[in-house]
């Protein structure tokens, strides 16, 4: 059954909630979009500039009326405003949201329900940037852009149905997959390189002769380290909340640069030289796959 979303809640309007508001806006949703959050000033900007229809600072009042409430909180706030949603709506409400890690969420739900709730459809999209807040909002973010859903047996098939039909609007391309796979595979693609781009800039600009590393810094280390402008907060909350599967890439990360550091230091060339090319032959196929995804 299809199931007609005429409201959808938006719990807090930020880079990603405000872009998913914008983007369906942009594409033709002619329902009305309703923000909730906790600052009245981020509000009104997102009514000023068109994004939301109205809003309220009152949780009860922002999801009255709602057919689909997307939680676009920080990481580690969405598992309570998960479990306070679905104690305070009907159950043919859907609730979805965007949060970087979805073991979390998951448990929450688990332990505060016994189950999953069935209207409850988890997701992530893979876009975004180093800017926060809804200035930086963008109708065209997730166009040809991975949104990964982690539907689980619970899950109502109409509620999946209607939460990637929403992202299928925006340009997005759905997959599924399972959390524990989400979360591990997004350890290692999104959460350890944030940790690597934090700890470089950390680490230099803890050094003395920071005014003249930086200067001296080429495009490499700009692109290296683009991430590391990314909110310390929103980056602290994905760090604890995929604490397990970060862990892990860490401790495989750290014994490959120890293995590397011995290699220089025992002036190795071939290990040097085969970890660098198998490096760059991965760079090179990954680099070929975006040109391939964005034709
Ligand atoms: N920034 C990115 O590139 C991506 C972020 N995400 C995830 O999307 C979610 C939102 O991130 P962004 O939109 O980038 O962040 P943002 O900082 O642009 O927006 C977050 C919003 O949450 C509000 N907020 C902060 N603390 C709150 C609290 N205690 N209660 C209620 N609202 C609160 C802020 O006022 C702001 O409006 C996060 O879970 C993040 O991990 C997912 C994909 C990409
Ligand atoms: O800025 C970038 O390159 C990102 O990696 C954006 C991003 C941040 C968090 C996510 O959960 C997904 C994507």
């Amino acid at each position: 059954m299809t199931i007609a979303i005429d409201q959808i809640t938006i719990l807090a309007v930020g880079l990603i909630g405000g872009s998913l508001a914008k983007a369906l806006k942009a594409n033709g949703f002619s329902g009305e979009i309703v923000g909730w959050g906790r600052r009245e000033v981020s509000l009104k900007k997102g009514l000023e500039l068109g994004v939301i229809d109205r809003y309220s600072l009152d949780l009860n009042e922002a999801v009255k009326g709602a057919d689909l409430i997307v939680v676009a909180t920080p990481t580690l706030i969405a598992a309570d405003m998960i479990k306070q949603l679905v104690s305070m709506v009907d159950e043919h409400v859907i609730i979805t949201d965007v949060a970087s890690v979805k073991g979390n969420l998951l448990v929450a739900a688990k332990q505060a329900f016994g189950k999953v709730p069935p209207n409850l459809v988890l997701g992530h999209p893979i876009a975004g940037s180093e800017q926060s807040g809804v200035d930086a909002a963008k109708a065209d973010l997730f166009v040809n852009h991975r949104v990964i859903l982690t539907p689980t047996e619970e899950t109502n098939p109409d509620a999946l149905q209607a939460v990637k039909s929403l992202w299928e609007s925006t340009g997005a391309d759905l997959v599924e997959m399972p959390v524990d796979e989400h979360d591990e595979v997004l350890a290692a693609t999104s959460h350890l390189p944030h940790i690597l781009a934090y700890t470089l800039v950390d680490a230099l600009a803890g050094n003395p002769e920071q005014q003249n590393i930086f200067r001296f810094a080429a495009g490499g280390f700009r692109d290296f380290t683009r991430i590391a402008s990314s909110d310390p907060t929103m980056w602290h909350e994905i760090s604890l909340a995929n604490r397990d599967a970060l862990l892990k890439m860490i401790d495989t990360f750290s014994d490959q640069l120890g293995d590397l550091r011995q290699a220089i230091a025992d002036g190795d060339s071939e290990n040097i030289v085969a970890s660098f090319t198998r490096a760059k032959s991965a760079r090179d196929k990954f680099a070929q796959m975006l040109e391939e995804q964005q034709k």
